[in-house]
């Protein structure tokens, strides 16, 4: 009996908290007001647009067409950097003879322009990016040649095209525009065009800030630089594309391990070769990657923005995390690009061993290059990496190394960010686009700016689908046309909607780009 009645009263007590549970996850997804924009529509229609054909799209196609390829700190292709920043000056005649725009080189090949408003009270803001590219490997293997500047099925396809030419020309499309259509802006802003960003903008980047700050610049309103993207079909339970503003930048860690051996003749090797203990570190790296950081950063506020948008499974969990971190973890982690967002990822990049095929190899070395999750450190990645590798005989050296970015608000009434998503959804307004904070995965030439402002923002206009991601850095780089028409018109919104005192309505749009 008495039994019976213990039974009872668990079974009681456990309905009723799993009553509760079921309240507060109701509550939570659907009466919890999802994050709104500030913004109202019905705004005059605004038919500012550039149609990108004929000499917008040829330009494009012969600015692909330049091998800007740098390999390693201060070791660059010098002379086709040289063309692209001649090209440059040549093809856009309005932006270098107007009387509002002071341009000059810096490092011998980047550019900083000025564009001087009339309301010097205005702060002023950058749009940065740059134009140097990484090295094609695999050629064999693109459809088109990687610096053709073709045009196949609809997509330019080249190295540089999203990564990073299509900021730069977009950027300079929308100026030349404005400029010629008689175009004054109040608030100033600097345009930041580097040549070394791939390997740690030290010549660019460096020498841009500090030829700002030695033209009195101080303070900055915001920055816009590359960085995440428009992902359409990549976030899971997403039916809708999703403008990521990354308001936060992982750190990077370039680690080096070597171990040395005594080599010898191949026909008397030891039981563990230099090879051998390398590759077992290396696998435990691969197998063992550094812990899910999901729901301490920044990527806690990119699902609280989208969930409203999502399917209603989703939304569910995406609402409810106190009670799914743990299987929306698990969920983020199978796919590259959303276990970028959630962890500090490890990726072996370099493996090199072996002298001859009868010599014992007498070293290796492997790079690791870990991206630093905003909520873990440099000390502790490479803390994790020592304690799970355990071998005495590993050297370890630091290659490079910085800590994940200061994070940049994201706020209703913070105008870069919201200038930012307000032109994202005048451009995908036709998608249906949410837009939302993220972290940037990589890296960028942010870091030298951090002094001008909070407001650093990485955007890029690129819309990707599933297949896309692995397209930077990598084979097949392509932008479809219709994309780099976008990609001109975002900047074309930005610039216009930053010309503005103050946030103003979401300006309703008819036309789809
Ligand atoms: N943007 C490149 C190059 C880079 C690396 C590290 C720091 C800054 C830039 C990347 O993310 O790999
Ligand atoms: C994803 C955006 C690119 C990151 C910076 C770079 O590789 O140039
Ligand atoms: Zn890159
Ligand atoms: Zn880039």
């Amino acid at each position: 009996m008495a039994a019976r009645r213990f039974v009872s009263s668990v079974c009681g007590f456990l309905s009723s908290i799993f009553a509760l549970l079921l309240i507060i996850v109701i509550t939570r997804t659907f009466v919890l007001a999802p994050r709104k924009h500030s913004a109202e529509p019905c705004q005059p229609q605004d038919t500012d647009f550039i149609k990108v054909e004929g000499e917008l799209l040829e330009r494009f196609q012969a600015a692909i067409r330049f091998q800007g390829v740098s390999y390693t700190p201060h070791v660059y292709n010098g002379e086709e950097l040289a063309k692209t920043r001649d090209f440059i000056i040549k093809s856009y005649p309005k932006v270098h003879s107007s009387p509002l725009v002071e341009y000059e080189v810096v490092a011998n090949y980047s550019l900083l322009y000025t564009v001087r408003g009339s309301d010097a009270l205005l702060t002023p803001f950058l749009l940065m990016g740059h134009f140097d590219v990484v090295p094609v490997e695999n050629r064999e293997k693109w459809e088109e040649d990687p610096f053709g500047g073709n045009v196949k099925n609809g997509f330019i396809y080249g190295r540089g095209t999203i990564d990073n030419k299509q900021t730069v020309f977009g950027i300079l499309e929308s100026v030349e525009y404005l400029l010629k259509n008689g175009f004054q802006p109040k608030r100033s802003f600097y345009l930041a065009f580097g040549h070394d960003e791939e390997t740690g903008g030290l010549e660019g980047a460096a020498g841009l800030a500090e030829r700002l700050r030695e033209k009195g610049v101080e303070k900055l309103e915001f920055v816009l630089d590359e960085g995440m993207t428009v992902l359409d079909g990549i976030v899971p339970g997403l039916d809708k594309p999703v403008a990521l503003i990354g308001s936060s930048e992982k750190g990077s860690l370039t680690l080096k391990m070597s171990i040395n051996c005594t080599g010898g003749h191949s026909s008397m090797p030891e039981k563990e070769s230099c090879i051998g203990a390398m590759a077992r570190a290396v696998s435990l790296l691969e197998n063992n990657p550094q812990p899910s950081m999901f729901g301490t950063g920044p990527e806690k506020a990119t699902f609280e923005h989208i969930a409203h948008k999502m399917a209603l499974p989703f939304r569910v969990v995406m609402s409810n995390l106190w009670l799914f971190t743990p299987a929306v973890s698990w969920m983020l982690s199978r796919k590259p690009t959303t276990n970028a967002i959630i962890r500090t990822t490890t990726a072996v990049t370099m493996f090199n061993a072996g002298v001859k095929v009868n010599v014992i190899a007498p070293y290796a070395e492997v790079v690791v290059n870990h991206r630093i999750h905003p909520s873990s450190t440099v000390q502790e990645t490479l803390n994790y990496d020592k304690q799970l590798v355990n071998d005495p005989r590993i050297q370890w050296d630091i290659i490079a190394a910085y800590e994940p970015l200061p994070k940049s608000p994201y706020g209703d009434t913070d105008f870069g960010y919201q200038t930012i998503r307000m032109s994202a959804e005048q451009v995908w307004a036709y998608a249906g686009v949410v837009v939302a904070p993220a972290t940037l995965i990589a890296n960028t030439d942010t870091r030298h700016y951090l002094n001008f402002s909070e407001n650093i923002y990485r955007f890029s206009p690129t819309y990707m689908y599933p297949d896309d991601p692995p397209r930077f850095h990598g084979v097949n780089e392509r932008i479809s046309v219709k994309n780099w028409e976008q990609a001109v018109n975002f900047y074309l919104h930005l610039i216009k909607n930053a010309d503005e005192a103050k946030l103003q309505p979401l300006h309703s749009h008819g036309h789809e780009l």
